[in-house]
């Protein structure tokens, strides 16, 4: 059948030590051709089962090509293969939505796949050290599949045995250049499996305008901006503490003012009560009216306000000790958030030792006690160093806004944050690009969030100001 076989060159190589004492011929185990030819006739067709399950779509269309050919001949093939692009360009143009869930972002991701990321995936990954060359092979982690929606493309990977996510996460910078992309995140889809995730533009570029005000009174999680792929971002503030970290000008007041704007139906239901401690008296002054009383600048007097709410927090925790373990607002007991913008004033920067510690020891006892009993803090600062805020670890949720150094971006969310794609510290210093933008690391979820702030202008403060505050239950 063969006139060569896959071994007879072998079996004639022989080779010698240099004085020929001892010789060596490899022993070759002939393999009938039949075996030979069964194991490459089920390799394509395991091949071909693969093509389907992975692409239905476009296997579809050849042999529905190759049907109409075979049936009605090539003229009518060839209508067909007119009439494709024109239906799908009519359907774009009728309902753009459906036509890029599931054509458009499918056949992107098929290009991106075989274009960038299969040509140059053997590459990246030797040179970047996740794949390894030994002894004339290579080993590479596989490329899974590729998903593309409207600013990323999300690629699965399998990783090798034996390879840690860290690896992947410390490799982030190779990744995105060898990509050819602005950035990279990496998250565990399972065990074995890693999404990378490849921004193609970036969806925050453009200030966001404030978000409505609420219709209704609720004190779940506030409407603050978006997320890249365009939903809205909606931030718990109920059941939880809350750190902003950004340098100045970062937009940490957009975040602050976006919070009390989502709550103000809830403010005016009785339902919330928000303390404003403003030490920098920049930021929450624009709106004391909307906190009535519950509202301090002055160093001493935000050491008397959070000793308030700790006396509050503790009265209720004395009531609620053995009836209940959480806490739902009610009128009576209302959901109190203690917000407080550039909280180093109070905890390092204060001259006074004595009210310095007063303070420290009050946001402690409010971020390891309140939450349970309705009482939560979120709190704004422009440097995140333990010498600064040295309770930065009692908040659970936190977010860093820009941030100087890329050191501190894990000192706000926690070890690993940026090699996991959390790069605040590459977020742009020009307001109009970056102001508001931030990394959201949640307690629940160990994956940084990208996410944009909407601006709450002075303009829309005034509003808030004019159409709540006379008529706020709290004030
Ligand atoms: N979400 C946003 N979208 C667009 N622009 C914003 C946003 N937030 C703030 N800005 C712009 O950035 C400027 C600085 O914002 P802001 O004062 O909130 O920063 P900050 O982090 O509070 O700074 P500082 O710590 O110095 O007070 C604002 O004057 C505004 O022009």
């Amino acid at each position: 059948m063969f006139r060569k076989l896959p071994g007879d060159e072998t079996r004639n190589l022989v080779s010698t030590t240099p004085d020929t004492a001892v010789v060596f011929r490899p022993a070759v185990v002939k393999t009938p051709a039949i075996v030979t030819i069964v194991i490459w006739l089920s390799r394509l067709f395991a091949g071909l089962a693969r093509l389907v399950v992975r692409h239905p779509v476009a296997v579809a269309l050849l042999v529905a090509f190759g049907v109409v050919w075979t049936l009605y001949g090539w003229r009518q093939a060839l209508v067909l293969t007119g009439f494709l692009p024109s239906a799908g360009l009519s359907w774009a143009l009728l309902d753009r939505a459906s036509f890029l869930r599931l054509i458009g972002w499918r056949l992107l991701a098929f290009w991106r796949r075989v274009w960038i990321y299969r040509r140059h995936w053997q590459p990246v990954m030797i040179v970047s050290g996740l794949g390894r060359h030994l002894q004339g092979r290579d080993y590479l982690p596989r490329l899974v599949c590729v998903e593309c929606d409207g600013w990323a493309d999300r690629v699965t990977v399998r990783m090798l045995s034996g390879q840690a996510v860290t690896d992947w996460a410390n490799r982030t910078d190779h990744l995105a250049h060898g990509f050819g992309s602005p950035s990279c995140r990496v998250t565990v889809a399972k065990a074995g499996r890693l999404v990378l995730t490849f921004p193609r533009r970036d969806p925050l570029a453009e200030p966001l305008p404030a978000v409505p005000i609420p219709e209704t009174a609720d004190v779940g999680a506030v409407e603050i901006g978006q997320c890249e792929d365009g939903t809205p971002y909606r931030l718990k503030v109920h059941g939880t503490h809350v750190l902003i970290a950004g340098a100045t000008g970062a937009g940490k007041g957009s975040w602050l003012w976006s919070t009390i704007r989502g709550l103000l139906p809830a403010m005016r239901a009785g339902l919330v009560q928000v303390w404003a401690l403003d030490p920098k008296r920049m930021e929450l002054s624009f709106g004391r009216a909307l906190f009535g009383a519950r509202y301090a600048a002055d160093p001493k007097e935000c050491a008397d306000l959070l000793d308030d709410a700790v006396s509050v927090m503790q009265e209720r925790a004395d009531r609620f000790a053995g009836l209940q373990r959480s806490h739902t607002p009610t009128v009576a007991d209302p959901f109190v958030l203690v917000l407080v913008d550039e909280v180093a004033f109070l905890t390092a920067y204060q001259s006074d030792k004595q009210l310095r510690q007063r303070i420290t020891a009050a946001l402690a006892t409010l971020t390891t006690q309140g939450r349970a009993v309705g009482v939560g803090v979120m709190a704004a600062l422009q440097d995140p160093r333990k010498e600064v805020m040295n309770i930065r670890n009692l908040f659970p949720d936190k977010i860093a806004l820009r941030l100087d150094e890329s050191e501190q971006v894990d000192m706000v969310l926690g070890d690993g944050a940026r090699d996991r794609g959390a790069l605040a510290d590459h977020i742009s210093p020009v307001p109009e690009r970056g102001a508001g933008v931030g990394y959201v690391r949640l307690e629940t979820s160990p994956d940084p969030v990208r996410v944009r702030a909407a601006y709450v202008s002075d303009v829309d403060i005034r509003e808030m100001v004019a159409e709540y505050s006379g008529r706020s239950e709290v004030a």
